[in-house]
């Protein structure tokens, strides 16, 4: 079988990483930087951690957000990972720290991964909207926001969370799967062929949830 070509959203944020690793695990990646790199030839995607405002902003200038959305919609496997599942979230709120009153904070800068969308932009959330879920923005913080803790994700066992300014799900709407949680919240979820979580897999050397997202692809 030929190698699986996973496009990897490189608009903004951690995407190396991600190339990295489905790079060792023998896929061929290409970077989604324009609308010409969106092709029927993907066999998967990756929409990295980051900002999510910026990335969904930049996705719809650069004419990528349609023809995603409908490689999403027919069932191309998407691994999304924190500020990606928000792109995929079918309403978004905004947590702690996020907004003009919010506080600073100074814990860490963190700022690729964090910023506030401007009120009646046309590249406010909700974006692909293709998990019926309502996801929290900066759901612990910007102090609190990043940090990291081990636990189950479906059936693998003491798995790595790097949390960095995440989001965490407050509903999930019928169908969607529950993977993993934190501390009674939900930080990651299955949905069709859609793959999504608040921490980030790509920093931890623990490929299985890369592994598991290539299984699903054809
Ligand atoms: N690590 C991340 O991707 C952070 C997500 C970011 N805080 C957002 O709201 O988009």
């Amino acid at each position: 079988m030929s190698k699986p070509l996973i496009g990897v959203l490189a608009v903004q944020g951690a995407f190396i990483e991600h190339e990295h690793i489905l790079s060792a695990l023998g896929a061929e990646v290409v970077e989604l930087r324009q609308a010409a790199d969106v092709t029927n030839d993907l066999d998967g995607i990756v929409l990295p951690g980051g900002e999510s405002s910026v990335q969904g902003k930049l996705v719809r200038e650069l004419g990528m957000f349609e023809p995603l959305r409908a490689l999403i919609n027919q069932d191309v496997p998407v691994l999304a990972t924190c500020a990606g599942m928000i792109l995929l979230a079918s309403e978004v709120t905004q947590g702690i720290g996020s907004g003009a009153n919010s506080s600073t904070g100074n814990a860490t800068d963190n700022s690729s991964f964090d910023a506030e969308p401007a009120a009646n932009d046309p590249a406010a959330p909700p974006y692909f909207a293709t998990i019926p879920m309502s996801v929290k923005r900066n759901a612990y913080g910007r102090q609190l926001g990043s940090f990291a803790t081990a636990g189950n994700f479906g059936d693998f066992e003491n798995v790595q969370m790097t949390f960095i300014r995440g989001p965490y799900v407050e509903s999930v709407g019928d169908d969607v799967q529950v993977l993993a949680t934190v501390n009674d919240n939900i930080v990651a979820v299955r949905y069709k062929n859609q793959l999504a979580m608040s921490f980030h897999p790509e920093l931890n050397s623990d490929t299985r949830i890369h592994e598991m997202f290539l299984s699903f692809v054809n």
